[in-house]
């Protein structure tokens, strides 16, 4: 097994003081190996950027650690930030800057910085080079952002929201350079994104950030094995009391059960032939589904088998 680009080891993030302390992250662990396209989901406030920047040592943990490439990400060498890529959210500008002047005094920094790769990226999305940074619209600004941080082909990219201003053609493009960065076995991207269709389309790994904590980190394809909805037709009316073992969601209608679960085999639909002499249809969620499955509040009393780690 290669070494992890990133690894974070049960790593906890609090802001404020003492009394008043409001947790954000506990007991967070994530290992990414070289070659991933890691996607990170959660829902507004639930921690992304600040797992991001804790990863990069722009934020200190309050327990546990995080290493990028072996270094720890509170005291990163030189040697590692110049393998490292980031999009902040809030993407860094010089307004007062032309863009190409942007782009060559960011170029200085790095000798090993592929000029071709960024002509070819300013053509691709239309970037005004001629233009001052400050007037520039927000996609075009998340553009720039992304082109400076792909100039000098880091070994690790990490984009914090990366298209979330851009229109669906740039989107398209941003993909497809995702695509071609990866098609190197070295390269690793980390992004957080709410665009749930972007990050099937190029992601190969997922986690999913709830309640501070990973409740999920595996293979798209594992995820989507797992969550299913099942469609139950019975040979009578359900009981009040019909539930299925690790389910999210059921709604009964008569005869008719509909039921999202968690943690599908084969061997749960047979049993639920046998045991109701029902039909079992069983049918794929994507993950804007399974994402939304995750988060939908429920009583309790619902379903005792929810546990919060999927
Ligand atoms: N410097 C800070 N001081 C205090 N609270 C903070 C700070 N940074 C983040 N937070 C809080 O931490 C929580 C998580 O914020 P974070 O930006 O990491 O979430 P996110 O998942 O990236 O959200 P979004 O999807 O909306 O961008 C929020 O409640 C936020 O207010």
């Amino acid at each position: 097994m290669p070494s992890p680009v990133v690894h974070i080891n049960n790593l906890h993030k609090s802001f404020g003081k003492k009394h008043t302390a409001k947790q954000v992250l506990r007991e967070v662990n994530l290992t990414v190996q070289p070659g991933t396209v890691l996607g990170l989901l959660g829902q507004n406030g639930s921690g992304k950027s600040t797992l991001l920047k804790c990863s990069l040592g722009l934020l200190r943990a309050t327990d546990g650690s995080a290493t990028i490439m072996g270094d720890d990400s509170w005291n990163l060498s030189a040697e590692t930030k110049s393998r490292l890529g980031y999009v902040p959210q809030e993407a860094v500008s010089y307004p007062w800057m032309r863009v190409r002047q942007v782009i060559a005094y960011t170029a200085a920094f790095y000798p090993a910085w592929n000029q071709p790769l960024v002509d070819e990226l300013c053509r691709r999305w239309r970037l005004p080079l001629e233009d001052r940074v400050g007037p520039l619209s927000v996609g075009q600004i998340q553009s720039l952002a992304i082109v400076l941080a792909l100039g000098h082909e880091p070994d690790l990219l990490i984009l914090d929201e990366p298209v979330a201003s851009l229109d669906p053609s740039a989107r398209r493009e941003f993909l497809r350079t995702i695509l071609e960065i990866v098609d190197d076995p070295r390269r690793t991207v980390l992004f957080s994104t709410h665009i749930t269709s972007d990050l099937e389309r190029v992601a190969n790994r997922v986690a999913i950030l709830r309640d501070g904590q990973i409740a999920f980190h595996g293979e798209l394809d594992d995820l989507k094995d797992r969550f299913k909805r099942l469609r139950i037709t019975a040979a009578h009316d359900l009981p009040r009391s019909f539930a299925v073992p690790s389910a999210l969601h059921c709604e009964i209608d008569g005869p008719v059960a509909t039921v999202s679960v968690r943690d599908f085999d084969d061997r749960l639909a047979d049993d639920l032939r046998k045991q109701w002499s029902a039909d079992v249809t069983v049918h794929d969620l994507n993950l804007e589904e399974i994402f939304v499955e995750m988060h939908a509040p429920r009583a309790p009393s619902q379903n005792p088998q929810f546990a919060a780690t999927y």
